[in-house]
């Protein structure tokens, strides 16, 4: 009954559209009934870049989608419930997010939940490499430092993989530098330009807060404090949800903002520019973040490390090592 009426909202849903025009994009969110998973497709269904969002879920799937579909947007939604489903939710898409897994509860860490979502990344990215080989993927799960090479795996095990085209979202990390920076500055936090390297958990979050524009105001305690802030702050949301969740409505933001550059590259505009975790031979560990240029095919160019400081010197001496670790521990997964 349910699948009936699932089915029933995506009649439209395998109509081709031609991917050369500007604005037709086809996004699928792999965990769209989640926390983040729906304030994030509402914010795909305003966006006048995309045509047609697949939702896919294991489960709410058709309320999801009857209440989203009553938005006053051209945007078309379909959903799509189950594993039977994956591979019409994936089917010629354009970008694929991936936010299918379970949140951090208190006195967790991010590698907490590689048990649990490993799996999860895993039988996803296989859907990917056989609907959607050429899309753009940006994974959200959580531990994004291992989730990444795990897909990167699956994809090179079966001959589809572009380095070019996978990516781990860290762009929250950069969202909340925007903010506590311009608290402590006292400017619009929109104004706050800020590159954020390494990778998505506690020390592997490098702040550059020395090439921050408009220069971060304070001393050399100020600059170590803001640094623990961010590397915390999502931690600081895990305590404060107290066991109900992480980060939901700032991740939906952020991975939109995500989302929106990579469309944005795809449709030519120039000099779109992000964050993310991506394979990488900018440092000794193989996936790392660093300043992008988006484009047609993905990452165009990769910035390199930013100057950095000092102190963000030995910052970066103490993230490799944990990287490397989180990268080998996705790697040797995806080979059993
Ligand atoms: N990268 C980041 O900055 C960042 C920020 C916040 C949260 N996260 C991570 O995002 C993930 C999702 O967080 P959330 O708060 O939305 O969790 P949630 O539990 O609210 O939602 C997860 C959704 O995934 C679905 N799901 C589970 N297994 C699935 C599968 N095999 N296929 C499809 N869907 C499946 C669930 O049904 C659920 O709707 C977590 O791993 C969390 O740690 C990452
Ligand atoms: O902290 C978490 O577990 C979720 C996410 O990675 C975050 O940074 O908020």
């Amino acid at each position: 009954m349910l699948k009936q009426f699932v089915k029933q909202l995506t009649v439209s849903s395998m109509r081709k559209f031609s991917t050369s025009g500007q604005k037709n994009f086809r996004v699928a969110v792999c965990g769209a009934c989640g926390g983040i998973g729906q304030p994030l497709s509402l914010l795909l269904k305003r966006n006048p870049l995309i045509s047609e969002l697949r939702l896919y879920d294991i489960s709410r799937v058709p309320g999801v989608v009857a209440d989203l579909a009553h938005v006053d947007t051209k945007v078309r939604v379909c959903g799509f419930m189950g594993p039977d489903e994956i591979c019409g939710a994936l089917e010629c898409v354009d970008v694929v997010v991936v936010s299918a897994g379970a949140p951090r509860k208190p006195g967790m860490s991010r590698d907490d939940l590689f048990k649990i979502n490993a799996c999860t990344v895993k039988d996803i990215t296989k859907a990917i490499v056989a609907k959607c080989p050429k899309a753009l993927v940006a994974i959200i799960t959580n531990p994004v430092n291992t989730c990444v090479p795990i897909a990167a795996e699956i994809m090179k095990n079966d001959g589809v993989y572009d380095p070019k085209r996978l990516f781990g979202v860290c762009t929250l990390d950069i969202v909340r530098a925007r903010t506590f920076i311009g608290e402590v500055n006292g400017v619009d936090p929109k104004k706050v330009d800020i590159s954020i390297i390494g990778g998505h958990s506690g020390v592997t979050i490098i702040p550059v807060l020395s090439q921050a524009n408009p220069a971060f105001k304070g001393d050399q305690a100020a600059i170590e404090k803001m640094t623990k802030r961010i590397q915390e702050a999502g931690t600081e949301v895990v305590t404060a949800k107290a066991g109900v969740g992480s980060a939901t409505l700032s991740m939906a933001y952020a991975a939109h903002r995500f989302t929106n550059s990579l469309l944005k590259g795809l449709k030519g505009e120039k000099n779109v520019m992000e964050c993310s975790y991506v394979e990488s031979s900018v440092t000794e560990a193989s996936f790392f973040s660093t300043p992008l240029v988006l484009g047609k095919n993905g990452i165009d160019a990769n910035c390199g490390l930013p100057k950095l400081s000092e102190y963000e010197k030995k910052l970066l001496e103490k993230a490799i090592p944990e990287i490397k670790k989180d990268v080998q521990k996705g790697i040797e997964f995806a080979k059993k």
